[in-house]
């Protein structure tokens, strides 16, 4: 009797393409050998072009440093790479999905860099934290990542120059502004050279049951996104704020009752159970962070300028009149928050985001009109616009 008769079409069609690949093996094999012999050599032939925009770059600073404003030749160029990417998906015809060529040329980039110079990255420490992870995401594998143990010590690694970038989370779509990034950019001069969103998963962890924990660790920021969720599954544990979620991770693990709300990397990192995962209270919890260098990049027509100023409160409308000027210059405001000043009570530092580059005349006018109402108007930097759709 014929195979067909006891097999249906599909099978036999799938049967059939199964014997022409399996014989067809070896030859796919040896063009994929050849295309990754092409691309090795247009790899290196790229690194080598990075190489001379590098060379070009130090170039540029030795011929006139008073040209350039910046302190130091930067080798991260986000309005570039924001560029490169755009174009990559616009390029894009499959079948490799948008993400994986991203995830491919981040690589790529970050081997480029590193390249060019030794980078350095200052985080949010130790690792497993949501900043790790972010930074992570934006400058790959060939970068040196130095954990901080506060948000404040990431600031001064970039300020004291020992490292090249720093990177701190700045606002959370669930639960707001991370105070202390907030306070340090009340005094600070670093300048934001580009920003990131990364989606944020909360885990529960703890080696013990959940009906046992008494104790749950996270940053301020971890136990504010999950409040709901801490309130209708473990009502009576005592929530104790600690510098980092991966931080509260590694106190978990060391005590019998007690549990951290971190990353689940945390679990594989610190030996820890995953009791509950996904429970933050809004599923497009996300959070943005802040890339720190010694100057900003250049403007890609589609950029946000962060502004921090004090206004004389004697003065009434004072800050109104400091922020109609946003208005008239047609500037969109994307960000308005505010950090009492520490001088004196019921003083503030203001801060501002706003649509444009710095070195936009708009923008550039703007700020000078600010000066006529506002006092210490600083502009702590303008950044590619990253926001996710
Ligand atoms: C090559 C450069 O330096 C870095 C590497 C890039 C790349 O490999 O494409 C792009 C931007 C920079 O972060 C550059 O400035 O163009």
């Amino acid at each position: 009797m014929p195979a067909c008769d006891y097999l249906s079409a599909v099978q036999v069609r799938s049967l059939q393409a199964l014997f022409l690949e399996m014989s067809d093996l070896p030859s796919l094999r040896q063009k994929i050998d050849s295309l990754d012999t092409t691309l090795v050599n247009l790899l290196n032939e790229r690194a080598r072009v990075s190489l001379d925009i590098g060379a070009a770059k130090r170039q540029m600073e030795t011929v006139d440093p008073s040209q350039s404003e910046e302190k130091e030749p930067h080798v991260y160029m986000p309005a570039r790479e924001k560029q490169v990417y755009e174009k990559l998906n616009r390029l894009n015809r499959g079948p490799l999905k948008d993400d994986s060529l991203n995830a491919i040329f981040r690589e790529i980039m970050s081997a480029s860099i590193s390249l060019q110079q030794n980078v350095s990255v200052a985080y949010l420490g130790p690792p497993g934290t949501f900043s790790h992870q972010a930074a992570y995401e934006r400058f790959g594998d060939s970068v040196a990542y130095v954990p901080q143990k506060q948000i404040t010590a990431v600031f001064e690694a970039v300020e004291k120059g020992r490292t090249t970038y720093g990177l701190v989370p700045f606002e959370n779509s669930t639960y707001g502004s991370v105070i202390e990034t907030m306070d340090y950019l009340m005094h600070t001069d670093v300048q934001i050279r580009a920003e990131t969103y990364l989606t944020v998963h909360q885990c529960l962890l703890s080696n013990s049951k959940l009906e046992d924990i008494k104790k749950i660790y996270s940053h301020p920021q971890g136990l504010g996104q999950v409040q709901e969720w801490l309130k209708a599954n473990c009502p009576h544990a005592e929530r104790v704020p600690v510098k980092s979620t991966a931080e509260a991770a590694q106190l978990a693990a060391v005590e019998t009752g007690a549990a951290a709300i971190c990353s689940e990397i945390c679990a594989s990192l610190y030996g820890l159970n995953v009791v509950a995962q996904d429970i933050e209270d809004i599923k497009t919890n996300t959070t943005r962070f802040l890339i720190l260098g010694t100057s900003s990049d250049n403007p890609t027509k589609c950029d946000h300028t962060l502004i921090r100023f004090t206004v004389d409160h004697r003065q009434p409308g004072a800050l109104c009149d400091g922020l109609k000027v946003f208005k008239v210059h047609n500037l969109n405001l994307s960000k308005i928050d505010s950090r009492p000043s520490r001088q004196r009570p019921w003083h503030y530092v203001f801060f501002v985001e706003c649509s444009g580059h710095a070195k936009d005349d708009n923008v550039k006018q703007a700020v000078k009109e600010m000066e006529q109402y506002c006092l210490d108007v600083f502009v702590l930097g303008s950044y590619p616009d990253q926001r996710p759709e």
